[in-house]
C-alpha cells in the first residue's frame, strides 16, 4: 500500500483552507491515517472479523469512503469462496485510483466494484455488512439519518454496520482531556506543533463530529434495536449496530 511520509503541514503556511482529499493526501493518507487515529491498525484489522461473521453468501458489502482500500483488503481476505461481491465507494478520484492498485496487488476471487460517486447516491440491496469508517462525519450533518436509514432499509435480517468516527463530547473538561491525549498521541507519532495547529484548522470546517449520544439516537431511530461501542481510543471509537 502508498505509504509516502505525511509532511503536508510542515510548512508555515502550507495547506491552507479547507481538508480536500486531493492526490497530495491520497499519497500520503496510509501514513497519515496511522499516524493521526489511535486504533486505527487495529479497527482495520477487526473489521476482517465483524466481516467473517455477518458475511452471508452471495450478499453484498459496502464499504463507503473507501480511500485506499484498507477496510475492503481486510475484509475481503476473510470472505473468500462465500460469492459475495464489495461495492467501494469514494467520491475522490485520486483515492479511487490508489485503491485500484491496492487491490489489485493481492489476487481474489470476490469481486470488488469501485465506484466514484457521492455515498449519499448510493442505492443498498441484499446487504450483510456496511463500513463507514471515518466517513459519515466528513457528511454535511443534515444529511447524516437519511443516509443511516438508507442503510436500514438495505441490509439483510442479522446485517451489521460498522460506523467508525471522531467524537465530540458534551463535558468540556472530558473533551480537553481527551483531545490533549489525541495531540500527544499525534506528537509521540513525529507530528510537530506547526503540522498539529496548521491541519486542525484545515479539518475544522470539514470533519464535524456528533456526540456519541447522537450516534445512538440517530441509530435507534433509524431502526437499529441493537448497537453499541465495541472500540473506544480517546475521542475515536468505533461502533457496531445489528439489524
Ligand atoms: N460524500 C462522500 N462521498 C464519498 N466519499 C466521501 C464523501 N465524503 C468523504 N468521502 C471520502 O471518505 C474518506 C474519508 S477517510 C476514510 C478512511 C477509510 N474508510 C479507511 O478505512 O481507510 C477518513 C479520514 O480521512 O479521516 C475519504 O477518502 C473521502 O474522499
Ligand atoms: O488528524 C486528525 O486530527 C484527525 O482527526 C483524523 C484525520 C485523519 C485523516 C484525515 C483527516 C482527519
Amino acid at each position: 500500500m502508498t505509504n509516502s511520509q505525511d509532511t503536508l503541514f510542515a510548512q508555515p503556511g502550507e495547506h491552507q483552507g479547507n481538508f480536500q482529499f486531493d492526490s497530495r493526501v491520497a499519497g500520503v493518507f496510509g501514513d497519515m491515517i496511522r499516524r493521526s487515529v489511535p486504533g486505527y491498525g487495529q479497527i482495520i484489522a477487526t473489521l476482517g472479523d465483524f466481516a467473517d461473521r455477518a458475511v452471508t453468501p452471495g450478499s453484498t458489502v459496502y464499504d463507503l469512503g473507501c480511500s485506499l482500500g484498507a477496510a475492503t483488503l481486510s475484509i475481503r481476505r476473510r470472505i473468500e469462496g462465500r460469492q459475495c461481491r464489495i461495492i467501494a465507494v469514494d467520491n475522490s478520484e485520486p483515492m479511487l485510483e490508489r485503491c485500484r492498485e491496492n487491490l489489485a496487488a493481492y489476487v481474489s476471487d470476490t469481486r470488488v466494484e469501485l465506484m466514484l460517486k457521492d455515498i449519499r447516491d448510493v442505492t443498498f440491496e441484499n446487504a450483510s455488512l456496511v463500513v463507514l469508517n471515518f466517513t459519515l462525519q466528513f457528511l454535511p450533518p443534515a444529511d447524516r439519518d437519511a443516509l443511516i436509514r438508507k442503510i436500514y432499509a438495505g441490509l439483510n435480517p442479522g446485517g451489521m454496520l460498522v460506523l467508525s468516527e471522531k467524537l465530540k463530547f458534551d463535558s468540556g473538561e472530558i473533551q480537553t482531556l481527551l483531545d490533549e491525549l489525541h495531540l500527544d498521541f499525534k506528537r509521540a507519532n513525529g507530528y510537530s506543533e506547526l503540522e498539529i495547529s496548521q491541519k486542525r484548522s484545515a479539518i475544522e470546517n470539514v470533519l464535524i463530529p456528533d456526540t456519541l449520544a447522537q450516534h445512538r439516537e440517530r441509530l435507534s431511530s433509524a431502526g437499529f434495536a441493537a448497537h453499541d461501542l465495541w472500540f473506544q481510543c480517546f475521542n475515536f471509537v468505533s461502533m457496531v449496530a445489528i439489524k
